[in-house]
């Protein structure tokens, strides 16, 4: 059986999503120099290239990484792309390693593994995965989902009197 979905949700507007990236920029900026951004897809590519605009690191490398196949359900992880082996050469010194979120920590964990030297960021992070991150922007509970803006569109919003959920 699948596990209960979160009951709580954090959702995140474009605007706010940029403010949050570029607000890990500002503190990545203390911890470089880094030489390339090594990001997750998909979901650290839109992080990756607001902080590769505000740091000015023009390298970026991929590491293609999907898990959850059904919404908030995870599955088996599907290394999909692996990293560069040159870039992986010194265990990933002076690399940053881009997410959006860390949730359990599995994906962060694989990428740890093939790149123990490299810095890793992402914007949100849930306690259980936080240890992974030596960087993030924003924490909530392990119980929330975080919905980003790529992944909604408008929709009708009935009042609160009539009974919406919030
Ligand atoms: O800490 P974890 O529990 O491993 O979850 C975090 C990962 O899950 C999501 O990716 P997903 O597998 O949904 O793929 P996507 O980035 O292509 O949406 C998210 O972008 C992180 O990469
Ligand atoms: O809270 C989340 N939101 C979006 N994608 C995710 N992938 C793992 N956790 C999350
Ligand atoms: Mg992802």
């Amino acid at each position: 059986m699948s596990p209960a979905p979160p009951d709580k949700a954090f959702p995140v507007s474009w605007d706010q999503f940029h403010r949050d990236a570029r607000a890990l920029a500002w503190r990545l900026s203390g911890s470089g120099p880094f030489s390339a951004i090594v990001c997750i897809t998909r979901g650290g590519l839109v992080p990756a290239a607001i902080i590769s605009r505000e740091l000015g690191i023009r390298l970026i490398e991929t590491v293609c990484i999907a898990s959850y196949h059904d919404y908030t359900t995870q599955g088996g992880l599907h290394v999909l792309k692996d990293v560069d082996d040159a870039l992986a050469a010194n265990g990933g010194e002076g690399i940053l390693v881009v997410d959006d979120l860390v949730d359990t920590g599995k994906t962060a964990r694989v990428v740890r593994d093939r790149l123990p030297k490299a810095h890793v960021a992402t914007v949100y992070a849930k306690p259980l995965g936080r240890p992974l991150v030596d960087t993030f922007i924003t924490e909530v509970s392990q119980d929330t989902w975080i919905y980003f803006p790529w992944d909604m569109g408008y929709t009708f919003q009935p009042p609160i009197a009539q009974g919406s959920a919030g």
